[in-house]
């Protein structure tokens, strides 16, 4: 029997060859402990030999102190990057103590290196970090549970690792990893490093593009464009024109008008030798993990540089009221446990915010009593919560507080009807002149000031005059679209969320806009519908905002389709996803695909999420044959 990881720290590899290290050729054991077995030996081939995965066993490192250190790193790489290659990395570092466990499950791209402790694995993880591969960055970080699951071991041993103290270690993330893990590095490194993704992102559709249509014909502009580059590999699609960057205070720090607080406990004690202790209840960001049904909370405070300012005085404010109501964090496991998400929405130009507590009314199988006792003190819960922001925020701030009730697994979800406890019923914002109702579930981008800014960009790349019609497709509350109806033809909006159709409908209303169409449903259901809204004689731009996984397939080939439309604006928010949509654009014409293909013209990175390795991608589209002013 055995673990996924070598056991004990060894000395620093050598059997890849003097290049190495010293050379002596290392032999060691390794040491297992099983939970309620006594501990075995096993003699080790190599000092690297691939840990056995037929050996299922819950895992302890002893080390002679008798303490338990281990400090297990993933770092993605590429997938033929090798076990050399990585020691050969780690060889360069100064002050490295020996390490163990390096291991590669074959044709993936993780590895699993387990260091003896938090030093020796910081000195790992700032020394692997740097690689990038694809102008990405290698993601470096320190795992327990979650990576066992990802290696497909079976359930029994997941559940059983589960089980052991020994899990919680290895936990030092804080919340400001979680939510602004680039908070440390310099604005200008943050923009190259984003400027890099955008460029492979062009990349990549030269590339597929290519690849694609080899049988299909040529593309004019795709042999040009190969020809003229001299650089290795592909050109990018288009020119990356300009970056909107996060210039202002509020458009780069502490920024997200929305934040979901998690409820849980952190876990104490975290690193070497520390055995798991529940610490209080805590309000805060939930870092993965999950110990016996509980999900660890790490509490959100100022360090946090992408969470407003009033949602962390929000989570200060009612984490010891919290503590003091003595109900139990939700239990994953059981379906038990109270208190389960915050979430904190708030208009940055009308000083508003939402404060909606999710809870967890009780389980089916609880007592009468029980459901008695959690139905009072439900309601005890619900005014202290209350009074609490009440008393805190005072006057500064037009507070509202919602209640919601969710045993779904998620605790949010669209359709949990949120009870009005105090305050302001809606939520408003104002962005491009004018004024927004948001409704709590509905989609609203999480960085107010930078979005005003991109809508604006949006406008220009579009082109819009008093000829165009707008076909704003994942309109979301309908912002986009309603921005440049001033300016346009007319707008027609499609959103498969119910409560932002509804807020876009009534936004256009608030604001005196008449010229504004919005249907409701999937894209990929309703885009013939939407496009029958689109008159046929005007000049149309499409405005595509997706979601991250992109737009179907057979919403691209419609939108090509349409005879109207001679530009695209396509935002990416996953700029890596973008050639797939892309490749339905421009490929030659064929029974699927019809009219003349597009050609990109230029693209805009946009930072709309500073201290963070997101970012969206605005890419402008011609047709064919159709000039652009
Ligand atoms: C990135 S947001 C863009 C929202 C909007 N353009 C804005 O800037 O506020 C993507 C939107 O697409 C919507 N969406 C996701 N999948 C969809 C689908 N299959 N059909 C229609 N809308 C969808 C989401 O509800 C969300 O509002």
């Amino acid at each position: 029997m055995g673990s996924f990881f070598s056991k004990e720290p060894v000395n620093r590899p050598t059997q890849y060859g003097a290049s190495y290290g010293s050379p002596e050729k290392p032999t060691r054991k390794r040491k297992f402990e099983f939970q309620g077995a006594t501990p075995s030996t096993i003699e080790s081939k190599t000092a690297f030999s691939h840990p056995r995965t037929d050996e299922k066993t819950t895992e302890v490192d002893a080390a002679p102190d008798g303490n338990v250190h281990r400090y297990i790193v993933t770092c993605s790489t590429i997938f033929w990057c090798t076990r050399k290659d990585i020691v050969k990395l780690l060889s360069k570092v100064d002050d490295m103590p020996p390490y163990g466990g390096l291991h590669k499950i074959t044709k993936w791209d993780h590895f699993f290196i387990a260091f003896p402790n938090e030093k020796c694995a910081k000195l790992g993880v700032d020394c692997l970090s740097k690689n990038e591969y694809r102008g990405e960055l290698w993601k470096v970080r320190e795992t327990t549970e979650h990576s066992a699951k990802r290696m497909r071991i079976d359930d029994t041993v997941a559940r059983s690792r589960e089980n052991t103290d020994t899990m919680a270690k290895g936990v030092c993330l804080s919340a400001a990893d979680v939510t602004a893990k680039w908070r440390n590095v310099g604005y200008e490194e943050q923009i190259t490093r984003k400027k890099r993704k955008w460029a492979n992102a062009l990349q990549l559709v030269t590339k597929n593009l290519h690849r694609e249509i080899r049988k299909e014909g040529r593309i004019q502009w795709l042999d040009d464009l190969r020809r003229s580059c001299d650089k290795k590999g592909s050109p990018e699609c288009c020119p990356l024109v300009d970056v909107l960057r996060a210039e202002k205070q509020g458009e780069r720090n502490f920024y997200r008008n929305k934040n979901e607080f998690t409820i849980g406990f952190s876990p104490d004690g975290c690193g070497m030798g520390h055995k798991y202790h529940v610490s209080e209840l805590t309000i805060g960001y939930a870092l993965g993990l999950v110990r016996n049904g509980q999900v660890f909370v790490s509490p959100v405070d100022e360090n946090c540089s992408t969470t407003s300012k009033a949602s962390i005085e929000v989570a200060k404010c009612l984490t010891p009221v919290l503590r003091s109501l003595n109900m139990p964090p939700y239990d994953k496991r059981t379906h038990k446990g109270y208190w389960r998400q915050i979430t904190c929405r708030e208009g940055v130009r009308t000083g508003e915010l939402i404060v909606s507590v999710v809870v967890n009314p009780f389980d089916k199988d609880d007592t009468e009593i029980e459901k008695r006792t959690t139905r009072e003190a439900d309601g005890e819960c619900r005014t202290a919560v209350v009074e609490a922001l009440k008393t805190y925020f005072g006057t500064n701030k037009k507070l509202g507080v919602f209640w919601q009730t969710s045993n779904h697994i998620s605790a949010v979800s669209s359709d949990i009807p949120a009870l009005h406890l105090y305050g302001i019923e809606g939520l408003h914002e104002e962005i491009c002149g004018l004024r927004y109702r948001i409704q709590p579930t509905a989609f609203f981008q999480v960085n107010t000031l930078m979005a005003e800014r991109m809508y604006g960009l949006l406008g220009d790349l579009a082109g819009v005059n008093k000829n165009t019609v707008v076909f704003d497709v994942c309109c979301g509350t309908g912002t986009i679209g309603l921005s440049l109806a001033g300016r346009a033809h007319s707008v027609v909006g499609i959103e498969m969320n119910e409560s932002a159709v509804e807020d876009a409908v009534n936004n256009a209303r608030l604001n005196g806009i008449q010229n504004a169409t919005f249907i409701r449903g999937k894209v990929e259901h309703r885009i013939h519908d939407a496009i029958k809204e689109v008159p046929g004689d005007k000049d149309c731009v499409a405005i595509l905002d997706p979601p991250r996984a992109g737009l179907p397939m057979n919403v691209v080939a419609a939108v090509r389709g349409m005879r109207s439309v001679k530009r695209i604006v396509y935002v990416a928010c996953e700029p890596n996803n973008f050639w797939k949509n892309a490749l339905g654009f421009l490929r030659p014409r064929s029974k699927a695909f019809r009219l003349e293909p597009f050609r990109p013209v230029k693209a805009y990175g946009i930072d709309l999420f500073p201290h963070t390795d997101h970012g969206e991608l605005a890419v402008l589209l011609e047709r064919n044959g159709v000039q652009i002013a």
